[in-house]
């Protein structure tokens, strides 16, 4: 079996000018969990952006499947509300109509038989009524513990195959599995069910502008690379922190946690781009075998009770208000261990990277959302200055600001003016915004129209996912056997043990 080859089915998109805007052709997107905060906010917005920009067919057709008792209309409501608050481009009437046409809803359990043969039937009419050609994808936007179902109910109702009428996708969400032995289990039922090319994992750090560019900061330039390695590099921090806490999500985080939530996907991705070689070209297949490489290559650190720390919110106050603790929160079982932080030490032995420390750190109710990655430089070898004069100078960094403030700061020392030779942390920026006149589309955009193209260039591969859960799962097993997360208060930057663990290597946490 073949993974997917990146290569797209849209004719328009001629391989000289990959500027043309690429266009889906006929199809339509069904959505499960499309009450879910996923959908909500991301994934219903990002369809209304793309056909605000053209790039969807006009008989595109969108089906929600939920349990609610709602009718097409209400399907139709809850998607206006979602796009009024949440699309990225202006709302236009005309759109909207046009877009609106096409939605339909089916209510129903992931149990409930009738519901998916009412299902099956509401995408035949569909390919009738919209000519929407048998094309549809399977955007299982749902707790991962309905993955396996809902896949084995599409097989068994007919669904995950076109009957070579069309093509059927499935588009899975993260985290693909809980460990490495329920992801190798859901990769066999998925693929007993779909074609490997038309399954599309997503990992939706991939479809960020940001992510993507650091791959052309390293290898689209020749100031960085050079520097890029163990003998300049003091340590790497990528940190993912956000602000909010699991709002209505207790239904899916419980149990999972920070570090299989965003740690064994997004924050593996993004090691694995800054850390990697160069590929020999952007084919999917260089791509993820560089990815790959390095992701075998890391290792974790003997003693994890020193170099990882996992942590939970406690009530604080967050941008003037009060907020809950996350025991506290609705649906939360009151004794929960479950990790809402999480910070890990991990190494990377290759020649490249032996001996450099990368610690990754992600939290919920952190003092702000920012994800960034932050390359630390070592000090210079010599100082031919007086200590006091460089009494203010860090060491110098290079910071990928994938959000919210996107672009690439540079730290570097510079002679404070006046002085006789005060050096001081200065910074240099490249801000998107100030850069370029092309907005960035959301990840989601870019995502769901890759997988209407059939381009997985953006989605990683099961080895990746794999690989993934081996680095994690002995963390988590450790941290199943060693008590409870250590409470932080929310609006800080997470656990004692966190400072103590970087204190421990004579470093600190940057504060962003
Ligand atoms: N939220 C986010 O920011 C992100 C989420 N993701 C991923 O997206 C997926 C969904 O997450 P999220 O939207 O946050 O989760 P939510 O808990 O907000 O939503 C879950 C959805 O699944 C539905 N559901 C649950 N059980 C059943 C069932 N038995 N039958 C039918 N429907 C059911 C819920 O319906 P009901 O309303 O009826 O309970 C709801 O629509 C997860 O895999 C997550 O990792 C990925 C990136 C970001
Ligand atoms: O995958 C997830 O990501 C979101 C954060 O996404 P971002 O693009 O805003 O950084 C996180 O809130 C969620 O818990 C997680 O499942």
């Amino acid at each position: 079996m073949t993974e997917p080859t990146g290569v797209t089915a849209n004719p328009l998109r001629a391989p000289q000018d990959r500027r043309l805007p690429r266009i889906a052709g006929p199809s339509g997107l069904v959505i499960f969990g499309v009450t879910g905060d996923l959908s909500r906010k991301k994934l219903m917005p990002a369809v209304y952006d793309l056909a605000n920009r053209g790039l969807l067919p006009p008989g595109f057709s969108l089906v929600g499947f939920a349990r609610r008792e709602w009718a097409d209309e209400d399907f139709a409501q809850v998607v206006h509300d979602a796009v009024k608050e949440h699309a990225r481009t202006p709302f236009r009437e005309e759109v909207w109509q046009q877009l609106s046409e096409g939605f339909r809803f089916v209510q129903g359990d992931f149990d409930d038989d009738v519901a998916f043969d009412r299902l099956r039937q509401t995408i035949e009419a569909l390919d009738k009524e919209r000519g929407t050609g048998g094309n549809f994808a399977f955007y299982l936007s749902v707790p991962p513990k309905f993955f396996p179902n809902v896949v084995q109910q599409l097989q068994e109702h007919g669904l995950s195959d076109s009957s070579g009428h069309g093509w059927r996708r499935a588009v899975i969400e993260k985290p693909f599995g809980h460990d490495l032995k329920s992801a190798q289990e859901l990769n066999k039922i998925v693929h007993r069910v779909f074609e490997p090319n038309e399954v599309f994992r997503i990992d939706h750090y991939l479809g960020k502008e940001t992510v993507q560019n650091i791959l052309a900061l390293r290898f689209g330039n020749t100031i960085f690379e050079p520097l890029w390695n163990r003998s300049y590099v003091d340590h790497v921090q990528i940190t993912m922190a956000e602000d909010i806490g699991i709002g209505g999500r207790a239904g899916y985080y419980d149990g999972i946690g920070a570090a299989r939530d965003v740690i064994q996907n997004h924050l593996l991705q993004l090691l694995a781009l800054t850390a990697m070689e160069e590929p020999t070209s952007f084919h999917p297949k260089a791509l993820v075998g560089e990815k790959l490489k390095v992701l075998n290559a890391v290792r974790l650190p003997d003693d994890l009770s020193k170099h990882t720390v996992r942590g939970q919110y406690a009530a604080g106050w967050q941008g003037g208000e009060q907020v809950p603790g996350y025991l506290e929160e609705e649906g939360i079982d009151p004794n929960s261990t479950t990790d809402t932080y999480a910070a890990i030490k991990l190494e990377i032995n290759t020649r490249r990277w032996a001996g450099v420390p990368f610690y990754l750190r992600t939290g919920k109710r952190l003092g702000r959302r920012v994800t960034e990655i932050a390359v630390v430089f070592q000090r210079a070898p010599h100082s031919p200055f007086d200590a006091y004069d460089t009494s203010e100078l860090g060491q110098n960094a290079l910071v990928i600001r994938v959000q919210p403030d996107e672009g690439v700061t540079i730290r570097f020392g510079s002679k404070v003016p006046g002085t006789s030779m005060e050096i001081r942390d200065v910074t240099m920026d490249f801000a998107y915004g100030e850069s370029f006149t092309e907005s960035s589309p959301e990840a989601y955009e870019r995502l769901i129209l890759d997988v209407l193209l059939g381009d997985a260039n953006l989605f990683p591969r099961h080895q990746e996912v794999e690989r993934s859960w081996e680095i994690l799962d002995p963390i988590e097993r450790h941290w199943a056997k060693n008590g409870r997360p250590e409470s932080y208060t929310s609006g800080t930057w997470g656990p004692k043990a966190a400072d103590e663990m970087l204190a421990r290597d004579g470093r600190s946490w940057r504060r962003p």
